[in-house]
């Protein structure tokens, strides 16, 4: 659950400037992660996400602004707190496991020297379901059990902030969807405050309270995952979440999705077109039209089960579900 605005954020970035030598990657970020809330941070390849995860955990110097954890300032303002006195919790990509540790150990690696440790590895080898895998090294394991064992060695200390730098990308789609729904719930159940960078809308979507997308640099849009889909603010904030058209009807510019627009025969209202080409895309096809008036082919979606119209034929596009 996503704590009131008015509670004190576990995360704060404000107009915070990364860059490497003379070349800004990240420009005027603004970000706050309330705690036992999921940040994600969605944006294409090189868009600066890997970078903002590295400043919060202490691994970059920053060039403006200020990062504070539970109200501390930990960068910025004549300050550089050393990333092992964050407490800030990172799985890079890959997980980055010590290779001749076991499952049990590995977890257990950021709690040397603590009273209840044994305890405490034992809880979380229950959390990630890795009990007949404890005494096993990360070789012999698979993608997704390795990610459970970093998300739990990340997990053990209870830190103020977990970050996990695109946690499945590595895996194939069918598990990568299974283990996303399952570290879900395993980040609420544990009430980590977490802050995710992904390139995939899905993981974004699916995963966060909040959705924080990065383009160049730059914070475009902060949101619930149900705002930026159905009301991004522009273009390229809506292209992100998948197919979208912007076509002008009646005068009026829109974005469209291809499942917000219906297929008519001529000679009623709508914007007049030809079939270009025809998707089975398997839940549905994926009609292309070229609108008479010139304008850019529109993707239109329309039921598997309904009728398919040949290349060719002339139709109407109009908005509306079908
Ligand atoms: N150590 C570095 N030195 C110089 N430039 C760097 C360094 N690390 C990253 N960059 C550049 O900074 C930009 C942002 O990189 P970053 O890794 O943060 O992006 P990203 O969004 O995480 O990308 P990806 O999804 O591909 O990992 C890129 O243009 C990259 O080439």
């Amino acid at each position: 659950m996503t704590a009131p605005p008015s509670a004190a954020p576990m995360l704060s970035v404000e107009e915070m400037s990364v860059g490497y030598g003379r070349r800004t990657v990240l420009a005027d970020v603004d970000l706050r992660v309330a705690s036992g809330s999921i940040t994600a941070v969605l944006g294409p390849s090189g868009c600066g996400k890997t970078t903002l995860l590295r400043a919060v955990a202490g691994l970059e110097p920053i060039t403006a602004g200020v990062i504070a954890i539970a109200g501390r300032t930990v960068s910025g303002a004549g300050r550089h707190v050393p990333p092992e006195r964050r407490d800030v919790g990172l799985v890079p990509q890959e997980g980055a496991l010590f290779p001749h540790l076991t499952v049990r150990r590995n977890i257990g690696f950021g709690l040397r020297g603590r009273a209840g440790r044994r305890e405490r590895v034992d809880e979380l080898i229950d959390l990630v379901g890795l009990h007949d895998l404890a005494d096993r090294r990360p070789g012999s394991l698979s993608g997704g059990q390795r990610q459970r064992v970093a998300l739990a060695r990340a997990l053990a200390p209870a830190p103020a902030l977990i970050g996990l730098d695109e946690p499945f990308s590595a895996l194939d789609s069918g598990l990568r969807t299974r283990l996303r729904a399952e570290v879900g719930v395993l980040l609420r159940s544990s009430g980590a405050t977490v802050l995710l960078v992904t390139h995939d809308p899905a993981e974004a979507l699916a995963l966060a309270d909040q959705v924080v997308v990065l383009l160049d640099g730059r914070v475009h849009q902060v949101g619930a995952p149900e705002e930026l889909y159905t009301a991004p603010a522009d273009f390229r904030v809506g292209e992100l979440f998948g197919e979208l058209n912007r076509l002008t009807l009646d005068g009026e510019v829109h974005f469209l999705r291809p499942h917000e627009l219906t297929l008519a025969r001529t000679g009623i209202d709508g914007l007049p077109g030809s079939v270009a080409a025809v998707e089975f895309r398997g839940s549905h096809h994926l009609v292309s039209v070229a609108p008479t008036d010139g304008q850019p082919p529109v993707a239109v979606a329309i039921p598997a089960t309904g009728e398919v119209p040949e290349p060719g034929t002339a139709v109407v596009v109009r908005a509306g579900r079908s």
